[in-house]
Formats: C-alpha cells, sequence, structure tokens
C-alpha cells in the first residue's frame, strides 16, 4: 500500500490543496487518490465534531457516555478522533499535523497507531516540521506552492531564518525582583475528578519559564487560575501581581498585566484589519480595534515593526501575511503594552522550520532586550530556547503534582 508523507511549506494554501484532494481532482502522482474515499483528520475537523455535538447536544466520537469531545484536554481529543476516523472505513486518510499539541508519550501512542492502520488505510500525512516525517512511510515529498507539485525532499534548501536576533534592541527595564504570581498549595478538580493537587508556585519579575506535562495535566488549568478566566481561582490561595485572588480585583486589572497568545486566539479576529492595527489592539486588551490609537501607541508599534522587520507591510492586510508572520505579529500584539507577563501557548504549533526559527528569534530577542516575564508551553524541545526554569506537571491519582526544575534537568527542592 503506498503511503505519502508531505511535508508543506507555510506558504502553501493547505486548505484548497486539502479540498482539492477529497473532490477527487488532484493532480500528477496523487491522482491515484481520486476515485477513493477520504477523510481528513485535522484540528478543524476535531473543532468541526466539536460543534456538531455541541450543536445537537449528541455524543458522536467518543465510547464515554456523558462525555462530549469539548471536556477532553486537545490531546485526549486527537486521540479520540483517531479512533472515530477510522470508524468511518475511508479508502484513505489525510493526516494533517497528527503530532501537533501532542506531549512525547502520545506521539509515540499516535504514531504507533498511524503505523498500525497502514495495512489497511492509506494513508496522506502532511506535516510543516521536518521532525515529524514519518520513518515508516518512504514514499516522501515536499510542497512549496501552490501548484501543489511534489518535489523530492532532499531537495530542502536551509532556508532557516539566519539572523542571530532582530536588530533593534528594545529598552531595557532594571530588574526587580517583584513576585508577579505566587500559588500555594492548589488543588483543582472537575466533576469530582482531581486535576492539580497541592501545586505551588512562585513567578518572578524577569524570569523565563517554560510549562511542560503530558496531555490532560492541567496545563491549560493553570494558566487559566493566572489570566483569570477560571472561577476555580476563587477560594485559593492565589496571588496575582501583588493582589490576593479574590480581593475585590477585577478581571481586567488582571488582564492588563498579562500579554497572551494562543493558536486558538488566532481564529477570533477579524482578519481584514492591517498588521498595524492587529498590532495596536494589543493596548486595549480587545479583539479588534475599537479605540483610537494616540501618537505615542502608534509610534511604539512603528518602533517594533522593525525591531521584527514588518515595517514595509504595516497596511498589509494580516490575512494577507504568511502564516509566520502573522505569528510573529500576534506575538507582537501580546507584548506591546509591555505586560509584565507574557503568557505563549503553544507559540510555534503549526509552523513550518523556517517560522519556527522566526518565531524562537522573537521570543529570544523579547527576553534578552526587556525585562518581561516569558512562561510558554510547549511539548517540544525546542534547541534554541533556554528558560530560567521548567515547571512539570505529573498526573498521579490525586491529580498532578508540580515539579520545578532547572532548565538543563536539576530539580529545585
Ligand atoms: N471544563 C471542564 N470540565 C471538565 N473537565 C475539564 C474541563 N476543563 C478541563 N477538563 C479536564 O481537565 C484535565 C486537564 O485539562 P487541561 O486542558 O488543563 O490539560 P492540558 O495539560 O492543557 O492538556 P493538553 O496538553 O492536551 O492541552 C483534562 O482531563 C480535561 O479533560
Amino acid at each position: 500500500m503506498k503511503h505519502w508523507d508531505i511535508l508543506l511549506s507555510n506558504q502553501v494554501d493547505k486548505k484548497t490543496f486539502i479540498d482539492t484532494i477529497l473532490s477527487g481532482e488532484i493532480q500528477g502522482e496523487l491522482s491515484v487518490f481520486n476515485m477513493l474515499s477520504g477523510i481528513l483528520y485535522s484540528d478543524i475537523s476535531i473543532q468541526k465534531l466539536i460543534e456538531e455535538e455541541y450543536q445537537h447536544d449528541s455524543i458522536k466520537a467518543t465510547k464515554e457516555p456523558h462525555r462530549n469531545l469539548r471536556s477532553f484536554s486537545s490531546g485526549e481529543r486527537k486521540k479520540e478522533f483517531l479512533k472515530y476516523c477510522l470508524k468511518q472505513n475511508p479508502d484513505y486518510i489525510i493526516l494533517d499535523n497528527p503530532l501537533d499539541h501532542l506531549d512525547q508519550n502520545s506521539r509515540i501512542e499516535v504514531t504507533i497507531a498511524i503505523e498500525n492502520i497502514s495495512n489497511s488505510v492509506r494513508i496522506i500525512q502532511l506535516v510543516n516540521r521536518t521532525a515529524d516525517l514519518l520513518s515508516f512511510i518512504t514514499n516522501k515529498a515536499i510542497i512549496k506552492d501552490n501548484s501543489f507539485e511534489l518535489k523530492n525532499i532532499n531537495a530542502i534548501e536551509n532556508n532557516l531564518f539566519e539572523n542571530d536576533s532582530y536588530k533593534i534592541p528594545i529598552h531595557k527595564e532594571i530588574f526587580n525582583d517583584r513576585v508577579l504570581v505566587k500559588m500555594n498549595a492548589i488543588s483543582v478538580s472537575y466533576d469530582e475528578k482531581p486535576i492539580i493537587d497541592s501545586l505551588s508556585w512562585t513567578i518572578k519579575q524577569g524570569e523565563f519559564w517554560q510549562l511542560i506535562g503530558p496531555n490532560g495535566s492541567g496545563k491549560s488549568t493553570l494558566l487559566s487560575l493566572i489570566s483569570g478566566d477560571n472561577t476555580k481561582a476563587y477560594g485559593q490561595d492565589i496571588e496575582l501581581f501583588g493582589r490576593k485572588k479574590g480581593s475585590g480585583e477585577s478581571i481586567w486589572e488582571i488582564k492588563k498585566q498579562i500579554g497572551i497568545f494562543n493558536t486558538s486566539m488566532t481564529d477570533l479576529f477579524n482578519k481584514s484589519y492591517s498588521l498595524e492595527e492587529m498590532i495596536l489592539s494589543g493596548f486595549f486588551d480587545s479583539i479588534g480595534l475599537y479605540t483610537k490609537p494616540t501618537t505615542l501607541q502608534r509610534r511604539i508599534v512603528a518602533q517594533w515593526l522593525e525591531v521584527i522587520e514588518m515595517s514595509h507591510l504595516k497596511n498589509k492586510i494580516f490575512n494577507r501575511l504568511s502564516v509566520g508572520q502573522q505569528r510573529v505579529a500576534l506575538i507582537t500584539r501580546a507584548v506591546i503594552k509591555h505586560p509584565p507577563l507574557l503568557i505563549l501557548d503553544e507559540p510555534v504549533e503549526g509552523l513550518d522550520d523556517h517560522n519556527v526559527a522566526m518565531v524562537i528569534q522573537l521570543i529570544n530577542t523579547i527576553r534578552k532586550e526587556t525585562n518581561i516575564t516569558i512562561l510558554f508551553v510547549s511539548h517540544r524541545v525546542e534547541p534554541n530556547l533556554s528558560p530560567n526554569f521548567v515547571l512539570e506537571l505529573t498526573p498521579s491519582q490525586t491529580g498532578s503534582k508540580g515539579v520545578i526544575k532547572h532548565h538543563l534537568g536539576t530539580e529545585i527542592k
């Protein structure tokens, strides 16, 4: 059975490419799939199924009678959805970045599951990162543009972003030891299922943290306790930016102190905004620009556009930027108000190797040139990022325990 493993550049209009295959109109070597019935395994189809379950108040994807897909963590959703796709008995399955959002163990589990189904279903795997190519698939190709032409994978040029850092420094602030977040013996459970068990965590100004843990271990839950979005924070011993949680603070006061990027927010924006407007909206914590920006705010954006080398794209419609440029712009949007805390939830997910390098360079510039505390979540070890500390969540019967380590692995007592 002939499978395909295809490396896609972010330049490729992936949706159109997938639609062309599924509608049986693809040209060239993939045209053998035109007479077959295929199914798409992707984050978008997972999202669609979640909406369907929600609208019809039904449970389609999972065996558990009272649990819809929405209540699973992103990693758990992927595993459930793979099983659901296979139940439809397709001739072939298009796997769109199947390993994204998965922790190391789940990556191995899903890779084995894919290899197991490869005897009965043809596979077309689409990935953005070279590291995600599957060794058992021998037919490999790269597609670089919207001609959708399959090229020999050996022809991958080393086109990584080459500059060491962005050129214009941002003003460094005097380092202080201010405590931004202090959690003392936090425990969270959902429907009596313990998720986090007695976790204590202190984050200070200027630190660089990575949060890791298997799928479902409570990373998003923990972030939502900080960003003020989770009612479970009440009644717990949490101090945010010098104020005890539940002491009458407003959610907006907390949001002012935090810049956030996560991959799902990308879809919330009206993408007809210009690049400049998109970044300006970061001053107002709004999904859109409803307030007239000041001259100073415009000047700061102009400065940042120089930093990220996108001044010439200032008036370009956000939607028309490359995926990597959009990602850099959204992280810049999160940082524009110079928040004490920047939360980056899987900032390089879905990017190709070139764009990953571009985003990592931006994170390193923020790290080097500002006193902003960075907290990033990623399942992958990114060799070019060096956080000071790693908080690792390890699930147990009583909920996840948190262990704090130095980046290189030594545990801090
Ligand atoms: N509102 C909710 N109701 C019930 N269970 C929930 C709710 N939100 C999260 N959970 C459960 O809590 C657990 C932790 O979820 P969370 O999203 O915090 O994990 P995570 O570490 O971010 O996972 P991933 O790496 O897969 O994104 C999961 O088992 C999830 O199913």
